[in-house]
């Protein structure tokens, strides 16, 4: 079906998936500034009629990519200003120690941003839009792609058939319209989990109202196997988010109330009076750790009839906070390609499926490689030196080096060329710190030459800077 230029307004096109996140919804918003006739169908309610969405973060981390797609349709500073800027990472220690490190040196920032608040503002941004119509409540439970026949089930239990001439699977990582496509299609497929759960556990404010630890920072508390992240809320409260083996959760949570508190104590002890002990226990104890899991699939799309978008096409495990922000960057390279195949979706799918799956998966894989690398850091004091490292190469050459963690969040360098010019640049590193070893003698030596011809002897001290760590249990966390 070529749905060029002119005849748009007549392309019937449905979207899978608009609700608990936004990339069905952002792209529905995308096609509905192309002219096309659009339903987008969500399984859940509408979150703009329900008090508390259940399930997934209630936060997450909106960066550059991010931010590039919402721009597209006009909400970007509605979004940003809605969000909280963190603009350096907080490391806390296991004895209470404090670190701050600034994400870039021009001071950009990531945004903790509100699922509710950016779901809410992109589905009335769709609904916004004359040609668009949302569905709630329709779930996908069969497609006949090539015919572009999809049946729903509605809440009331009835089963709505609906044609369209082509139809966007963002249904997420467990994907009906990704399982539709696979249907004799040759769609190559994997997915991993992993041996980590999350739960999240929630940071009050201070009795003053105001937020219970710094509000610009991403907080993180690297503990080997066990990792904790806090983001803040507009309403001054954090979101914790706890990620811990499921064979660890399971053993605290058998050892009960008692056990809840001897695991903190030992691991994040700072965070007891934060999340208070009582919610803490509460939390714990009643909450089941949920499971993250990493996708990959090849092609996204079924002839000039179907694609995949966002985490149906490749979800990844959170350890980047990228995955909204790929999804989203998905829509604006559907974008431009469609833009250059003329709407032409026989040309423009496959060139979707061929230039952004190397790149989804790249970041798939450096999310996982994320949760190896940052359990292996096994104390903050070498996360914070890593990253020092990072810093400095980065000032020393910012040319030439930019620190892996920028280039994937403040940038919008494909994910792929990411991975190639972050090894390009360890082999640098490596080249500079063994020339620096075999030079160093050498340096040494000379020096030591020299010194001993001089009258007096001045020692040379070398000092390793010692990371500064605020004074332990300094006020504000
Ligand atoms: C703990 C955690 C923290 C995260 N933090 C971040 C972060 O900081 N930054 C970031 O960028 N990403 C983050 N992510 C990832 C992010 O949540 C996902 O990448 C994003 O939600 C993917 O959006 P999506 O629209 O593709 O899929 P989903 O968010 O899963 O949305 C799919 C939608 O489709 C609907 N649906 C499903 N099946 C059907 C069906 N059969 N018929 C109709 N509708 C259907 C669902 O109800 C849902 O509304 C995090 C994820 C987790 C688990
Ligand atoms: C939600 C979100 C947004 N960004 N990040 C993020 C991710 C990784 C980072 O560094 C990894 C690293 C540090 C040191 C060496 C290698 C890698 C940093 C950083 O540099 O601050 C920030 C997260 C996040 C998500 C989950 C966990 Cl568990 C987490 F800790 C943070």
């Amino acid at each position: 079906m070529d749905g060029d230029k002119n005849d748009q307004s007549t392309v019937k096109a449905a979207v899978i998936g608009g609700g608990l996140i936004m990339v069905g919804a952002l792209q529905a918003c995308y096609l509905a500034k192309r002219g096309f006739q659009v339903d987008l169908y969500e399984g859940r309610q509408d979150i703009r009629t329900v008090e508390e969405a259940k399930g997934r973060s209630i936060n997450l981390a909106l960066s550059v990519r991010g931010r590039a797609a919402l721009h597209h349709v006009g909400l970007e500073e509605e979004i940003t200003a809605a969000g909280i800027p963190m603009r350096a990472r907080r490391i806390h220690n296991r004895a209470g120690g404090l670190h701050n490190q600034p994400y870039d040196k021009d001071g950009q920032a990531i945004f903790s941003v509100s699922r509710r608040n950016l779901n809410e503002k992109l589905l009335t941004k769709a609904e916004s839009f004359p040609n668009v119509k949302l569905h709630f409540q329709h779930r996908l439970v069969r497609a006949d792609l090539d015919k572009g026949e999809l049946q729903f089930t509605t809440s009331s239990g009835d089963t709505v058939t609906a044609t369209h001439d082509i139809t966007f699977g963002a249904d997420g990582a467990y994907s009906a319209m990704r399982r539709e496509l696979m249907r004799g299609n040759r769609i190559n497929f994997s997915q991993e989990y992993i041996p980590h759960g999350y739960m999240e556990l929630k940071i009050p404010p201070t009795e003053d109202g105001g937020f219970a630890m710094l509000p610009n920072f991403l907080h993180i508390w690297p503990r080997d196997e066990f990792m904790m992240i806090a983001l803040p809320n507009q309403d001054h409260t954090f979101t914790g988010t706890l990620f811990v083996p499921f064979a660890i959760f399971e053993k605290v949570q058998e050892r009960g109330e008692d056990g809840v508190i001897e695991f903190f104590t030992k691991n994040f002890p700072d965070a007891i009076p934060l999340i208070g002990e009582e919610s803490l226990k509460n939390t714990f104890m009643s909450t089941k750790a949920l499971p993250m899991v990493s996708v990959k699939c090849y092609p996204y799309h079924r002839k000039d009839k179907a694609v995949l978008m966002g985490d149906a096409a490749h979800a990844m495990v959170p350890f980047y906070g990228q995955g909204m922000n790929c999804g989203f960057e998905d829509c604006v390279v559907l974008d431009e390609i469609l833009n250059k195949h003329n709407n032409n979706f026989k040309t423009a799918l496959p060139e979707f499926s061929q230039v952004r799956s190397p790149d989804a998966q790249a970041m798939c894989d450096l999310a996982l490689y994320n949760y190896v690398e940052m359990r292996h850091l096994v104390n903050s004091k070498l996360f914070m030196l890593n990253k020092k490292i990072d810093d400095f190469l980065y000032w020393l050459l910012p040319k030439s080096y930019m620190p892996l963690y920028n280039m994937v969040t403040f940038s919008r360098i494909r994910y792929s060329i990411v991975i190639s010019k972050w090894k390009q640049q360890k082999k640098f590193v490596r080249f500079c710190l063994i020339s620096a070893l075999f030079a160093l003698p050498m340096i040494a030596g000379t020096g030591y030459w020299q010194r001993s011809n001089l009258s007096g002897h001045r020692r040379f001290n070398f000092h390793w800077r010692n990371i500064r760590w605020e004074k332990i249990g300094s006020k504000q966390r």
